[in-house]
């Protein structure tokens, strides 16, 4: 071809040029978004969008430095490739995007018709609108302080094992890294108040069933790095999901939902021929489906993809949030023994601890939101945009992304004078009153927050009491002060969790 009698271009180039120019034309045309509104970020390139510092950083420290660097706005525009997704870093426009303008963000984050598996289809995480609010009304009274009040016992039991490890090791008088201890020991209470399953003992069947478990529940916190990608890729260039969908290429690895599965079937199985009286979620989820009016709304594939969803959402994060308060046990001594002191008096000479001593350990409870401030194990939230909607003058356009910066929040020396410093007393109800609650974060808040929230602070808090009562928990030549955490999403010490542990 001839262009202006000028140059000679062959037909070839010229649709090269045509591809490139309309490939960038796709991937940054929705890059003026926010600066259109006069919103500040950092600057967006192509198929990239303004992810740079996350690749650098990882997802949470990058975004933390994102929150830093624009100190005085209250919203940052962000792009994932070319998808919008706004920063909000202003407590009163969160209140307004999680709770009083719920209707326009109810869902968590378009994944552009991405498809982890038919299970996961069911899970509350990832249902939306009319769907999420019917199984979310269906499952939320199963976590009425009420129904956990009643587990304690269960998940009193299913600790026993960790104290035992913890025997052994003040009695060696050796460091020893305590992480998957505590992952062990969060899988016990799960499987005990899911399902009503006890594998904390010696014999070989509960050391089998516990490997299984582990196993399987690993694949939930450890995601391959080509699951990783495959999704990142799916959330920056959602025109390449249909090819990822073909592919199965999002999909757990085969054998995990039949593994859970079988385990429910075992335990629907074992509940008709036994008239015992079951405590756990899953007898509790078979209840509220009996009771619903429309017998389609909460089906059978909805209990396993909620069963499953006990360990995908409270296995990592109460394994995390475990490790971090025993870590910040080691290197604060004198609040741990605040702590102690407070465990002793509410627990007396009973060797069980039960629900009503819980609510008494009111410093324990401060200890562990100070640990949760620092260390957060959901560091990142999000909301999708349902439909255009303006709020305080900024257009949020529908699909749009929403970003709630967790751990840039928590860390805010604006919010928390000395953010690196533990300080529980930040905690009392006096500081508390002073803060706008929207500064702290750790479950997520509004209607769509952690619907186990308290399940999981009674674990904690039951779990830690139990630790505190019998052992000091000490720091060794391996425990770092400050500590370096991994770059990835989830909130990892590099050099895993060392500590020492003497009886008292
Ligand atoms: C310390 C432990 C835990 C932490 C820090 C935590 C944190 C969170 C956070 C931050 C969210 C998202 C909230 C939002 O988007 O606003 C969430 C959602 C959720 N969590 Fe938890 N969680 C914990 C334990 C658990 C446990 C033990 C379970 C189940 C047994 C659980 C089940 C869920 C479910 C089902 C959702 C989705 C709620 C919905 O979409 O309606 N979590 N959690």
């Amino acid at each position: 071809m001839n262009i202006l009698g000028l140059i000679e271009v062959s037909n070839t180039l010229l649709f090269v040029v045509c591809i490139i120019v309309a490939l960038y034309i796709y991937l940054t045309w929705t890059h003026s978004i926010w600066s259109s509104q006069g919103i500040k970020g950092p600057t967006p390139y192509p198929v990239i969008g303004t992810l740079l510092q996350n690749l650098k950083m990882g997802l949470p420290m990058g975004d933390k430095a994102i929150y830093d660097k624009f100190a005085d706005e209250k919203v940052v525009g962000l792009y994932d490739g070319r998808k919008p997704n706004l920063m909000v870093k202003d407590a009163e426009l969160l209140k307004k995007v999680l709770v009083k303008d719920f209707q326009y963000f109810i869902n968590r984050r378009d994944m552009g018709g991405l498809e982890l598996g038919k299970e996961f289809k069911r899970m509350l995480t990832g249902l939306k609108n009319d769907e999420w609010k019917t199984a979310r009304s269906i499952i939320s009274p199963t976590f009425s302080s009420g129904k956990i009040k009643r587990m304690v016992a269960q998940i009193n039991a299913s600790n026993n094992g960790l104290l035992k490890v913890l025997e052994e090791k003040a009695a060696a008088d050796e460091m020893f890294e305590i992480k998957q201890n505590l992952a062990d020991c969060t899988m016990n209470m799960i499987a005990s108040v899911a399902f009503g399953i006890k594998m904390d003992g010696d014999s070989e069947s509960d050391k089998e069933l516990r490997e299984q478990f582990a196993t399987i529940s690993g694949r939930f916190s450890n995601i391959p790095k080509r699951r990783i990608f495959v999704i990142i890729v799916a959330s920056i260039l959602p025109v390449f999901n249909p090819i990822i969908n073909y592919f199965k290429l999002a999909h757990m690895e085969d054998g995990t939902v039949e593994f859970y599965k079988e385990i429910l079937e075992q335990a629907m199985a074992n509940r008709q021929s036994d008239t015992s009286k079951h405590t756990d979620f899953l007898q509790l989820m078979i209840k509220a489906q009996s009771e619903v009016d429309d017998a389609k709304s909460f089906t059978n594939d909805d209990i396993l993809g909620n069963s499953m969803l006990f360990f995908l959402a409270g296995y990592e994060t109460v394994s995390t949030t475990l490790m971090w308060v025993i870590y910040n046990m080691s290197i604060h001594q004198e609040e741990q023994e605040k702590v102690y002191e407070e465990v002793m008096e509410a627990v007396g000479n009973e060797d069980e601890l039960t629900y009503d001593m819980l609510s008494q350990m009111t410093y324990l409870e401060m200890f562990i939101e100070e640990s949760m401030r620092i260390f957060p194990p959901a560091s990142i939230l999000e909301r999708a945009v349902n439909e255009d909607v303006t709020i305080d003058g900024i257009n949020f356009p529908k699909n749009a992304t929403v970003t709630v910066p967790v751990i840039a929040l928590h860390h805010d020396p604006k919010i928390w004078p000395e953010p690196k410093k533990f300080i529980p007393e930040r905690f009392t109800a006096e500081e508390k009153a002073k803060r706008n609650p929207y500064y702290y974060q750790p479950f997520g808040l509004g209607p769509r927050n952690c619907v186990a929230m308290r399940l999981a602070q009674t674990e904690v808090k039951l779990c830690i009491a139990k630790m505190v009562k019998s052992f000091k928990i000490l720091p060794c030549e391996k425990t770092e002060d400050p500590i370096e955490i991994v770059k990835s999403g989830a909130m990892h010490p590099k050099n895993g969790m060392f500590i020492k542990v003497a009886k008292r």
